[in-house]
Parts: structure tokens; C-alpha cells; sequence
């Protein structure tokens, strides 16, 4: 990659829960990928009082990668997603900001291309899609898939931003951009990276979008359970009115 700004840096923000067998990887993964492509960069990992330990392991990261690289942002308790953002970005040094999954099911090898996109275009978001060109989904299970199908379509049809993988939370942001939209969200909880979307096509930003394969985890649990889609529908069905 042949890159057009020295100067750029990109803050990954990683929000955590119960993430202590996935996170040594994921951050090995992200060092590698900015390393080799010689990527100015900070991790900054937010968890949520992880009962597992998450952030005894992010410790020990730190101290093996540096506090410039691995920067951690804990909080008290379980607050849900979206807040994890707004936290993570309020202590983001670079001028680009990325938010992905730290379970592996976003891999970090799409990174440079999401940049170069970005870069090509001088797109203001750049987003990860399962569900255009080679995109895809592999793991998950048939009730699964429907789920995340049926909530884009549904949001597609309610909202019509012109963003095929409305749900996706693999995204890279300029970082004035990304404090201009979660300035404007009411969504907490997974509907927030939708609304995300649909604040961005308001602002007339411009978002290009990069194929992805989003693989699912093999350690540890979704949180994505009854109340997660309950919640979903709620904010759905809040947003449609309000906006
Ligand atoms: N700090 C914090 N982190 C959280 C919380 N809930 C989840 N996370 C973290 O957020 C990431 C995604 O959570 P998962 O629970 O693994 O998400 P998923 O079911 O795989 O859902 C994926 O697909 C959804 C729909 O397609 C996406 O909306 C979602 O963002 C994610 O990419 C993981 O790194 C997880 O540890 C929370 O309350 N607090």
C-alpha cells in the first residue's frame, strides 16, 4: 500500500466482554497487519468488568506491546455496545477510527483494504459488508442468519439508507465524522451500528463499502440473545418515527 498521508493514525476500538481467550489473538492479528503495512496505530480496548478476566489478559498485553499501542479503557459493568463506542472514541488519538468485533469473526487482514478504499475515494466511512459482492457468513446456524438477514431487510425497507450490510459493526471512520454521528444517536445496543448508518446518509457523508467475511467465533458466546433483538426492534421501530 502505497500510503498518501504520514501522518495518519488509526485507533481500533475493541469492545470486550468475556473476550480473555479471543483477545491475545485479535490484538496479535491487528500489531501484525499495521506492522507489516506500516500503519500508525493504538488498540483501545473497552470492557465491561468481564467475570472472565478480560482485562487482566489486556493488561498483560499492555505491558507486552506498550501503553502508546494497547490502551486500555475498563468501565464498571455490562453497559451494552453502543455506549462501548461513544467511551471508546471519547479516548481515540488518531484521525481515523475503526470498530470492529474482538471474537475473530472480523478479521483484521480486510484492514488495509479498508483503507486503501478510504484512501482512493477519500470516503468519509468505509464499511465492511457480508451481504454484497464476495461477502458472507460462515458458522452460523440457519435461525441466525435469518435474524441478521431479516433485520437488514427490514431496516433497508424502513429506512432505505443505501448500505448493504446495515448491521455490520466492521467499519472504518474519519474520526470527526464518527464523533459528528454518535453525537446525533438515541440507539443503544446492537441497533445503534444501524442508526449509525442512516445519521451518516443524513449528513450526506460518503460511505464506500468492502466485502467481508465474517466468520463465527469459536471461543465464547454471542451476546446476541431474545433481549438484544427485542431491543433491536424497539430502536427500529423508535428510529422510523423520530428520523
Ligand atoms: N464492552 C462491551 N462489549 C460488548 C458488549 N456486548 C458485546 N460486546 C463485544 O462486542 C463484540 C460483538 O459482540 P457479540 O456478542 O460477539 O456479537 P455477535 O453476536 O457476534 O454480533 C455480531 O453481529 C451482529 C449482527 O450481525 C452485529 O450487530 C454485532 O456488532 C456483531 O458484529 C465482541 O467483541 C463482544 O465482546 C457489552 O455490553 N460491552
Amino acid at each position: 500500500m502505497a500510503p498518501n498521508a504520514t501522518t495518519d493514525r488509526y485507533s481500533v476500538l475493541l469492545p470486550t466482554y468475556n473476550e480473555r481467550e479471543n483477545l491475545p489473538i485479535i490484538v496479535w492479528m491487528l500489531v501484525k497487519v499495521f506492522t507489516e503495512h506500516k500503519l500508525d496505530f493504538e488498540i483501545i480496548v473497552i470492557d465491561d468488568n468481564s467475570p472472565d478476566g478480560t482485562l487482566d489478559v489486556a493488561k498483560r498485553l499492555q505491558d507486552l506491546y506498550g501503553s502508546d499501542r494497547i490502551v486500555l479503557r475498563p468501565r464498571a459493568g455490562k453497559l451494552g455496545l453502543g455506549t462501548a463506542y461513544v467511551h471508546g472514541i471519547k479516548n481515540a488519538t488518531g484521525n481515523f477510527v475503526i470498530i470492529m468485533d474482538a471474537d475473530m469473526s472480523h478479521h483484521p487482514k480486510f484492514i488495509p483494504q479498508f483503507i486503501q478504499k478510504q484512501r482512493d475515494g477519500n470516503c468519509d466511512i468505509v464499511t465492511g459488508t457480508r451481504y454484497a459482492g464476495d461477502g458472507g457468513v460462515y458458522g452460523w446456524d440457519l435461525r441466525r442468519k435469518l435474524t441478521s438477514r431479516g433485520a437488514n431487510v427490514l431496516a433497508d425497507v424502513l429506512l432505505s439508507p443505501g448500505v448493504s450490510d446495515l448491521t455490520g459493526s466492521f467499519r472504518l471512520y474519519k474520526k470527526h465524522v464518527l464523533a459528528k454521528i454518535i453525537d446525533s444517536t438515541i440507539s443503544k445496543g446492537y441497533v445503534f451500528q444501524m442508526e449509525m448508518m442512516i445519521r451518516a446518509r443524513q449528513f450526506d457523508y460518503s460511505i464506500a463499502e468492502v466485502p467481508i467475511t465474517f466468520v463465527d467465533r469459536v471461543y465464547g458466546e454471542s451476546k446476541l440473545g431474545a433481549n438484544e433483538i427485542i431491543g433491536y426492534l424497539k430502536g427500529l421501530a423508535t428510529l422510523v418515527v423520530s428520523v
